[in-house]
């Protein structure tokens, strides 16, 4: 018997995922289609009757602006609304801003696919003379935290996890308790992470996760918070089967 709900939903397309870029930290906005994806996400969540609490979001505008154009279709906009770098997208490091298929030619589709969706494989640091350095390092929303020596050049989808968890278990999980009905707009990788934690995945199992932009999906857990219904996406099973795809198929050699 399901005790608790919550609705999380990955940005929609990005300007990055368009040019399939390797975005991580960096600011990218929502592509035409992407806002699409969003009214739409809203719209499906208005016939299904929704009512939110509150929300989570990234300090990121892409999820941040999926949110608001969910909430606008919900007429839901003045529900309170918690930004934290915690929910960002994992930190591509080195590879920031590099096409994911060129990459995939130059190093080989194996080791994208390693780089992407592994669990504690991370990719190469993004050093200090990197194109993107200056822009994520020194942006004023990161002024307060994360802490300098918590600031990452890099993450793996364990370190990713490492900094989402403490969000969800601290701040998420009591929310929830008091009965809250919840909404977590983010990242494909923050989100994966939540995800393996919540349906207790194996590595094996959380490499082949893919997770389609702007497509919400529902949990129901039980009173321990383990999922009685776990990733039940809002569209139809033709529409979500072609978006996962198209995810997993960004790290193809063209
Ligand atoms: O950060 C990015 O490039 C995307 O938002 C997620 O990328 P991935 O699907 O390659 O992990």
């Amino acid at each position: 018997m399901a005790r608790y709900k919550v609705v999380m939903v990955r940005h929609g397309e990005s300007e990055w995922n368009q040019k399939n870029l390797f975005c991580g930290w960096y600011d990218a906005s929502l592509s035409p289609k992407g806002e699409e994806e969003a009214a739409n996400a809203g719209k499906a969540l208005k016939q299904g009757n929704y009512k939110f609490d509150l929300a989570h979001t990234s300090v990121l505008k892409r999820a941040q602006n999926t949110l608001g154009s969910i909430l606008k279709e919900l007429g839901q906009e003045d529900i309170p609304i918690s930004k934290t770098w915690r929910l960002n997208e994992r930190h591509y490091g080195g590879l920031t801003g590099l096409n994911k298929s060129e990459t995939a030619a130059k190093y080989g589709e194996e080791q994208v696919q390693i780089w992407r969706r592994s669990f504690d494989t991370p990719p190469p640091a993004m050093d200090i003379d990197h194109a993107y350095y200056d822009q994520i390092v020194n942006d004023p929303r990161y002024k307060d935290e994360p802490l300098k020596e918590e600031f990452p050049m890099f993450e793996s989808l364990k370190l990713t996890i490492q900094r989402t968890l403490p969000y969800w278990n601290d701040v998420i999980i009591p929310q929830l308790k008091e009965g809250k009905q919840i909404l977590i707009a983010a990242h494909g990788n923050s989100l994966r992470g939540i995800v393996k934690h919540l349906d207790n995945l194996t590595e094996d199992q959380i490499m082949s996760l893919n997770l389609p932009t702007g497509i919400p999906f529902e949990y129901e857990l039980d009173e321990n918070f383990k999922p009685v219904v776990s990733m039940k996406f809002l569209g139809d099973e033709e529409t979500v089967k072609k978006a996962i795809e198209a995810v997993a198929a960004q790290g193809k050699a063209k």
